[in-house]
């Protein structure tokens, strides 16, 4: 539906991107033109995504944990090494496990907040300052989650995700003078990988209390973080996009 060249020579990050939405939005990129790398913990499961990946275009993986500084630092610098720019950063790694609030353990909150909050903070600031600052252009999109009406059921990843929209707006303002764009994607209930985590009994009859009557797709959520990434979202910055089916305004998903 968007033109093939839409993202033509951009040079594009996607954490995450050996699985689930994040390989959705790498592929889209690729499909749009792009080259795109794709960076998480485990190599098989970036092995397994590069096979599918390099039939759509020009990709490759490096292995990074988004909350360890010097990997991180490393894959700015191989980044510059290979690529020699970078783009467009897209922060699509996370996740954190259902609990009541007073059932999570320091060490459970801690692991929560440093993969959602303190990674997106240092793969945001690291890859800034060595391209999008200097290239005086850049463009990060993050993905956070339906936080509209808090979380409840996650008590953690809804204050990490909270602390990634407000990082997501104060950068857009601090940022400018330096042409970088950032905007936040929350998706509702996406049908991916990521929602094996959860007990069955958890995604029971979850349609039935958004008002679309389904779930969302991984390409769904790619198609929006595509058009956030590219010149038609020019004037957007410092936005929250909500992709949810209308979730975030009506019903009772999360049975705690
Ligand atoms: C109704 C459905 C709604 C869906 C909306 C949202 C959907 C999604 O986001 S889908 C994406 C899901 N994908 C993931 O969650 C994958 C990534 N997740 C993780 O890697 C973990 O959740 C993590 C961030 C917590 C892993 O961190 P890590 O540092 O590797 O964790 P440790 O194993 O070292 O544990 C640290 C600490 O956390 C406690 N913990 C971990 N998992 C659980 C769990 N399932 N239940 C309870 N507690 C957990 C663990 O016990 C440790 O604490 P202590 O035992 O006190 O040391
Ligand atoms: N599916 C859904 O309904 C929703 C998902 N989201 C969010 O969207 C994003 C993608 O979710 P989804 O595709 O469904 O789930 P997945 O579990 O498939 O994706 C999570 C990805 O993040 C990577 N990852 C996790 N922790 C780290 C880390 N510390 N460093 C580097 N990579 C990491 C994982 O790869 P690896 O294991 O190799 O590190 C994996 O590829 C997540 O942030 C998720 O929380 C938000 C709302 C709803």
């Amino acid at each position: 539906m968007f033109s093939k060249e839409l993202l033509k020579d951009q040079t594009i990050l996607v954490t995450g991107g050996g699985s689930g939405i994040g390989k959705a939005i790498a592929k889209a990129c690729l499909q749009h033109g792009a080259q795109v790398i794709i960076a998480s913990r485990k190599e098989e499961k970036l092995q397994t995504a590069l096979e599918e990946l390099q039939t759509y275009g020009q990709c490759r993986y490096i292995v990074c944990d988004i909350r360890e500084p010097e990997m991180i630092s490393k894959l700015a610098t191989d980044i510059k090494e290979q690529e020699g720019k970078l783009d467009i950063l897209v922060n699509n790694a996370g996740g954190q496990f259902p609990s009541r609030a007073e059932d999570i353990s320091n060490n459970g909150w801690n692991a929560v907040i440093n993969n959602n909050l303190n990674g997106t903070w240092l793969m945001t600031q690291t890859l800034a300052k060595t391209f999008f600052i200097p290239q005086k252009q850049g463009n990060v999109v993050n993905i956070i989650a339906n936080i509209f009406r808090g979380f409840p059921g996650m008590v953690h990843t809804g204050a990490a995700r909270a602390g990634v929209e407000n990082m997501t707006k104060t950068l857009a303002v601090e940022w400018s003078p330096y042409n970088i764009r950032l905007n936040a994607v929350a998706p509702g209930i996406i049908k991916s990988t990521g929602l094996e985590q959860y007990p069955p009994e958890m995604l029971k009859g979850l349609s039935d209390n958004i008002p679309m009557k389904r779930l969302g797709t991984t390409e769904e959520v790619a198609n929006l973080c595509l058009f956030l990434g590219s010149p038609l979202a020019a004037y957007i910055t410092g936005e929250t996009i909500y992709i949810d089916g209308g979730q975030r305004l009506w019903g009772d998903v999360f049975k705690i």
